[in-house]
């Protein structure tokens, strides 16, 4: 037998699941490193001679995603540490991994739940999973061993199980999560959120029996809801039918309140916000549909109608407990927001288990993508200054209008970033997404929203229409400097605390480059891109009352002058001239 295939360190099977690890991972620097048949020679690997002890690979890059089943043969395995990658999908299964005492996974990409089978781990001592994408409930971890614990940054919800280990570390163990209740955090669980101790057999066993009775008395009453709502609607038509007939005949107006209290009547209708219906929710529930994200209050989708027409679908999680009226209520304040600025809401759903927002599909697409979109490769159009200066226009106007309006909430927006920033198929800037501070739970804002990362929010937990100045400084920021706001994109690891950035490029005195290199190009703007830095510095000034209102904002805008691009001796490099200073306009053509 050849030397070189003598396997040092480890046995065949660990070293064949570290080599299947390699391969996932695409890592070059790995790919040169673990070659060789020595473990010795193995970067981030140790061994006690016979058996794989540990694994180490932090701060690499690592990209790819690892099987569940990835670890099953590392049973000797005592450390293993993953941190500061960029792996992603499901937590592995450590049920084979029974002598693993420090377990770090944080800062990568890891969602799904944390796996059950961490709690069997005896000898586990430390547990670091921040900074994940990680979904659901903490496990029942008991284990006396656990001395470390770490999960914040995650998606997790649902209480926090009562075993003195989990109840031993402190909140920001458990900080930044979607929805985590119970002590040691300081939000209290509804009534509705109960843990079970899942040794407790007994317990589950009345809880089954129980959860079974409660179905069966829910089909029940559902049964005979459904009945009773059938018979309300009947009587309801046909009184309506009867006062029509009677406005018919004494020659007045059929009161369009009419057709708004036969949709309020009927569960489950889609209300559409300007008068008739144009599809049914059975029409959104056939047409095919793609998913264009997970925001941070539910999924949107693009449907396509039979018709051949595209909406937007919003399907809202973790709203505020409302009742059906409540919601409907807070929607029609909504809806009743218009101002050419403001992308219109068309319709909305609620039913118990169903929530929907129905929007105009804005052809193209938003903010972020046209000012990050395809940048370094040829596909990338200018995105010029008269351009900007317009959205930036479009956008303090609708936020101007937001801020007047009698029935605006405390924070009107809350959540003004660049992706809810939308262009529509003449090019002009709608501000969407505004208005849901009033329905989403008030957690979950504080966890998701632009506003509350507002320096008063910080310092005194307090938001205003100063919070919303504040995003919108942020927002003409990254449009002049063209860089990744933390705010758009807290992941993304171009994004940048852009009003500290600015602030140090001002104080430092590298003031020619806060400017976005595609703006550059037009020396005569300076002028006009220097004023609307001010003022974005001005908007984000950490004491609220030294901050411009958003009248004041929008004058100020309107006060810079685009200059004459055919005047200038100037070159202008953009080519493609479909999103250069001209074609970009502040109000719709409806
Ligand atoms: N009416 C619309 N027309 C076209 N694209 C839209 C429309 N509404 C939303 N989008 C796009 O769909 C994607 C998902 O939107 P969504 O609002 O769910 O999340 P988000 O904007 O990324 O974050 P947030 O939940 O904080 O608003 C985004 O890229 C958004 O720009």
């Amino acid at each position: 037998q050849d030397d070189a295939e003598i396997i040092i360190g480890f046995t065949e099977d660990e070293r064949n699941t570290l080599l299947a690890l390699k391969t996932g991972f695409h890592n070059t620097f790995l790919d040169e490193q673990w070659q060789s048949f020595n473990c010795i020679n193995w970067y981030g690997v140790t061994c006690n001679g016979s058996r794989v002890i540990g694994l180490t690979l932090e701060n690499l890059d690592i990209t790819g995603e690892i099987n569940v089943d990835a670890l099953f043969n590392l049973t000797a395995l005592s450390v293993l540490s993953f941190r500061n990658n960029s792996i992603f999908g499901q937590v592995m299964d450590f049920s084979k991994n029974i002598g693993l005492e420090r377990l770090d996974l944080s800062r990568n990409k890891f969602d799904g739940l944390i796996s059950p089978s961490l709690v069997n781990l005896v000898l586990l001592e430390s547990l670091q999973l921040q900074e994940n994408r990680m979904t659901g409930p903490i496990p029942w971890f008991d284990q006396s061993s656990l001395k470390e614990f770490n999960v914040s940054n995650n998606n997790l919800t649902g209480p926090i199980p009562n075993t003195r280990t989990l109840q031993s570390f402190n909140s920001l163990s458990y900080d930044h999560n979607l929805f985590l209740c119970g002590p040691p955090v300081s939000i209290t669980c509804g009534p509705a959120s109960q843990v079970n101790d899942p040794r407790s057999s007994k317990k589950s066993w009345v809880d089954a029996t129980l959860i079974i009775v409660n179905i069966i008395g829910l089909v029940f009453l559902a049964i005979l809801l459904t009945v009773f709502y059938k018979k309300k609607k009947q009587v309801n038509e046909k009184m309506i039918e009867k006062k029509k007939v009677i406005l018919e005949e004494k020659g007045d107006e059929i009161p369009s309140n009419v057709i708004d209290h036969q949709a309020k009547e009927d569960l489950g209708k889609l209300v559409f916000v300007d008068g008739e219906p144009e599809f049914e929710l059975g029409d959104l529930m056939t047409a095919s549909a793609e998913s264009l994200g997970d925001g941070n209050f539910g999924k949107t989708y693009r449907a396509k109608l039979d018709d051949g027409r595209n909406v937007i679908v919003k399907r809202l999680r973790d709203l505020k407990p409302l009742s059906r009226d409540e919601f409907m209520n807070q929607l029609r304040v909504i809806a009743d927001q218009k101002h050419p600025n403001l992308a219109p809401l068309l319709g909305y759903f609620y039913s118990n288990d169903e929530k929907l927002l129905v929007h105009k599909f804005m052809i193209n697409g938003n903010l972020f993508n046209l000012l990050h979109g395809g940048r370094g490769t040829r596909d990338r159009i200018p995105f010029r200054w008269g351009a900007r200066l317009t959205v930036a226009h479009a956008v303090a106007r609708a936020m101007e209008y937001l801020h007047m309006n009698p029935s605006s909430t405390l924070v009107p927006h809350g959540n003004l970033r660049s992706s809810n920033v939308l262009i529509d198929e003449n090019k002009c800037a709608l501000v969407s997404d505004y208005g849901l501070t009033a329905i989403i739970s008030n957690a979950v804002s504080v966890h998701r929203m632009v506003a509350f990362k507002s320096p008063e929010y910080l310092i005194s937990k307090k938001v205003s229409k100063k919070s919303d100045v504040w995003s919108y400084g942020n927002l003409v920021m990254e449009l002049l400097t063209g860089r990744v706001s933390i705010l758009s994109v807290p992941q993304d690891n171009r994004a940048v605390d852009l009003c500290s950035w600015v602030h140090r490029a001002v104080r430092e005195e590298w003031t020619a480059e806060i400017f976005d290199l595609e703006l550059m190009v037009q020396r005569s703007a300076i002028h006009g891109m220097l004023k609307l830095l001010q003022l974005a510095v001005r908007c984000c000034d950490k004491a609220p009352e030294n901050r411009p209102d958003m009248s004041e904002v929008v004058r100020e805008v309107e006060s810079i002058k685009v200059p004459n691009v055919d005047s200038e001796s100037e070159e202008d490099l953009s080519l493609d001239r479909s999103l250069t200073d001209d074609s970009m306009s502040a109000t719709p053509s409806r």
